[in-house]
């Protein structure tokens, strides 16, 4: 199976004395698809920070790759596609390509300008998000589908082994939506790539992931889609209003 591409120990969190992530355990292996579900203020996004040493946890430990986090710096094996990165401002000042070539800021470094490899890099990502056509538009003019894919090549450029997605079809049409699963699942099948979602949208969800990690708090499952939606974990977590988000899409 390999060693875990991320393993978190009795992990707590405190925004100032609010108790927000309460002992959480969670362990992803290679190749997974885990999706993170939860109620509003659950603390799927401050999970997600922490995993990418933007917060740190109160307590608890969490490595990445096998390394302690406190050590890790092998930034560019881990993508990130944030909440509303699809809420850029018209007129924004940066064409699509240069959306993407920023993605590699991080392997380039700030000062070295990029070079024939890199450029044939992002044409290849373009091309295989979909969006090579737009390369030359201003990003900010773009539709929040045609976005959403541009902040997907910029998060794929620098060939991550690990892409997490913080609610990445919010605001985006059924048609995006199907080739945007599509996408990921190229990008699992020809990359090998571990992919981390976090998702209101439990229905798609649970049809699109191999694994479910149901945060409130406390981490109340993990495990399959099936397992999470036959047990009583919804109504556990959500309240009996979880049959109607189950059954709303
Ligand atoms: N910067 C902050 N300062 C103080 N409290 C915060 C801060 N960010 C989030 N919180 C609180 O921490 C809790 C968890 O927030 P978080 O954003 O992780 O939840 P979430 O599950 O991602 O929510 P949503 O589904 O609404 O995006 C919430 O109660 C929120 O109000």
């Amino acid at each position: 199976m390999g060693e875990p591409v991320l393993k978190l120990e009795h992990v707590f969190f405190h925004y100032g004395r609010r108790l927000v992530l309460d002992d959480i355990n969670l362990t992803v292996t290679p190749g997974d698809f885990l999706g993170i579900v939860g109620p509003n203020g659950s603390g799927k996004s401050t999970l997600l920070k922490i995993v990418l040493g933007l917060l740190q946890p109160t307590a608890g430990s969490v490595s990445l790759f096998g390394q302690s986090r406190k050590n890790f710096r092998q930034w560019s094996r881990i993508g990130y596609v944030a909440q509303n990165s699809t809420a850029f401002n018209y007129g924004f000042p940066a064409t699509v390509r240069e959306v993407v070539m920023s993605g590699l800021t991080a392997s380039l470094g700030l000062l070295r300008f990029a070079g024939a490899r890199e450029r044939r890099r992002v044409a290849e990502v373009l091309e295989q998000t979909g969006v090579a056509d737009l390369q030359d538009r201003l990003i900010g003019e773009l539709s929040g589908g045609q976005q959403q894919r541009v902040f997907i090549a910029r998060a794929l450029v620098s060939r991550p082994e690990l892409l997490i997605l913080d609610e990445p079809t919010v605001g985006v049409d059924v048609e995006a939506q199907e080739r945007f699963y599509e996408l990921l699942e190229t990008l699992r099948s020809e990359a090998g790539m571990t992919l981390m979602m976090v998702s209101h949208d439990i229905g798609v969800v649970t049809e699109q992931v191999d694994n479910v990690a149901c945060l409130n708090k406390k981490m109340f499952f993990h495990g399959s889609p099936a397992d999470f939606l036959s047990q009583d974990t919804l109504t556990r977590v959500y309240g009996p209003a979880a049959r109607i988000l189950h059954h709303a899409h």
